[in-house]
């Protein structure tokens, strides 16, 4: 298979998420990755009065800057992504209670999972947020417990709403607004639009 890349060396993902890496790779395009080594809580505990858009796009910002800091020249991209109910911002549950709760409160409700992407190169930071709007099935505590029992704790541990939409997490909801990818956490369509613009991709 001809890569449509066109850069000088892969991309490099400032990311552990191997959904953000399995994305780019599923997009034929050479990824390297390396954590960014940022502490995102004290960045969020600093960032003080954010909007949740803009906690995800100081983020991204972060984990991007951080790895392209180590790596001149080359395309680096960071992401994050925030989950956001009525402005209160969730993350990753830590266990199956943490989970549970989660659920509970996002059950019956509409939650948006805005999701940031910084892309750096030369120096410059282009910085863009996508947003998804995702309506929760009234649930009550015994769906959710079967949920929970299906979908296992590692996969709902390895997502900021406790649900992996490709995986058991669809049975969960009635209307998802916004592209899969940004719902996964990495919003390719906006993203391979600035790839393509820079000159970096072949179609
Ligand atoms: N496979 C899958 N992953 C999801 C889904 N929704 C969210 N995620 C994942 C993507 C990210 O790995 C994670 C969002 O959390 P973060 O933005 O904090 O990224 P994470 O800590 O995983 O990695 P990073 O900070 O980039 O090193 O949740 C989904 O529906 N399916």
């Amino acid at each position: 298979m001809t890569s449509p890349w066109l850069g000088p060396a892969p991309l490099l993902l400032a990311s552990t998420s191997a959904t953000r890496r399995l994305l780019l790779e599923s997009a034929a395009l050479p990824v390297e990755t390396e954590s960014p080594g940022v502490d995102e809580r004290e960045i969020e505990a600093a960032a003080g009065s954010l909007s949740p858009v803009e906690l995800a796009g100081a983020l991204a910002r972060a984990k991007a800057e951080a790895v392209a800091a180590r790596h001149p020249g080359r395309v680096v991209i960071g992401a994050d992504q925030v989950l956001a109910l009525d402005g209160t911002v969730f993350h990753k549950p830590t266990d199956l209670g943490a989970a549970r709760d989660h659920l509970a409160r996002l059950a019956g409700r509409t939650h948006a999972l805005h999701s940031a992407v910084a892309l750096v190169r030369d120096g410059s930071t282009d910085l863009f947020v996508e947003t998804a709007q995702l309506t929760m099935r009234p649930l009550a505590k015994e769906g959710i417990a079967a949920y929970l029992a299906c979908a296992g704790e590692a996969r709902v541990r390895a997502s900021v709403g406790g649900y992996q939409l490709e995986g058991p997490g669809i049975h969960l909801f009635e209307t998802v607004e916004g592209d899969h990818s940004t719902v996964l956490g990495l919003p390719l369509l906006p993203l391979l639009a600035r790839l393509r613009a820079a000159g970096l991709l072949r179609f």
